[in-house]
């Protein structure tokens, strides 16, 4: 039988001299954003900063597929046909990895990702969840990660921040302005179980930061720490 292989997305830089690829993840509201960019702002140029998709501007490509899928209102991007927003979200993340030319990685050491395919995998596993009762999140989480397998490479490293989901949601719903009706707090309570879950059965990618009760200067402190010694540790491997 002949096997056909899946051809990979463009990828510049690839080998030994690529950048680490750090993603960040975690539920709303528990600081990711807040913490990346300070993160990269401390970290300078050799720190290429990948924003969240729902950051983008407007008038980008993501920006539009973003704004498309908010059209309904719903804080959770559902507009009704979850297969369809799970494939165009994997599509932005794919894309994230064709745009990175030599030229924009010049001088990187690491890029760190606000929200990488693993919010693609917890959020629309949760999120088909709830609209076909009898799928498990969990095995929908896993396909979507297989499926994003198959077209690129998994981060690196990733950094789960883990806090009080109270206060997460709280400040989310502060952030947004609006009340989080029932429907997303039970997504986000899922999505939150799905971490923990794909953290478990990758400990060698996944560490965990506990920041619960930290302001946002320990956070972005405790992040910034956790990519310094991803970094640092690569270099001890490159010499070894
Ligand atoms: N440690 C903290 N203590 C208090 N407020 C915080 C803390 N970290 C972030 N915030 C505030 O909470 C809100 C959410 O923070 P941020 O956007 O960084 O979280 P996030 O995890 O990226 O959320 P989302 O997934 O919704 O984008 C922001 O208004 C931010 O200023
Ligand atoms: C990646 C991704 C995200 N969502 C949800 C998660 C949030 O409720 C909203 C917006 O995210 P933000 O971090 O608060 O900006 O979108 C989703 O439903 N599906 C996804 O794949």
């Amino acid at each position: 039988m002949t096997v056909i292989r899946v051809p990979a997305p463009r990828r510049a830089a690839d080998g030994l001299g690529r950048p680490l690829w750090v993603s960040v993840e975690g539920i709303n509201g528990v600081g990711k954003t807040t913490a990346v960019r300070a993160t990269a702002a401390s970290l300078g140029s050799r720190c290429l900063r990948l924003d969240e998709l729902t950051d983008q501007a407007a008038d980008t490509l993501p920006g539009r597929v973003i704004a498309a899928l908010s059209a309904e209102g719903d804080v959770c991007l559902r507009t009704g046909h979850p297969v369809v927003e799970t494939l165009a979200l994997l599509a932005l993340k794919f894309r994230e990895v064709e745009r990175l030319t030599p030229e924009l990685l010049d001088g990187v050491d690491v890029i760190v990702e606000d929200r990488g395919v693993d919010s693609v995998a917890v959020c629309q596993g949760a999120i088909l969840h709830t609209e076909h009762r009898a799928t498990p999140a969990r095995a929908v989480a896993n396909q979507i990660l297989a499926t994003a397998r198959r077209w690129r490479s998994m981060p690196d490293a990733t950094l789960l921040l883990t806090g009080d989901r109270e206060v997460c949601t709280a400040r989310f719903a502060a952030r947004i302005g609006r009340t989080l009706p029932a429907s997303a707090l039970e997504v986000i309570a899922q999505t939150e179980q799905l971490y923990l879950e794909l953290a478990a059965a990758e400990p060698d990618r996944f560490t965990l930061i506990d920041v619960t009760g930290h302001d946002r200067a320990e956070t972005g402190k405790a992040v910034e720490d956790a990519v310094r010694a991803i970094v640092a540790r690569r270099e001890v491997d490159r010499a070894g």
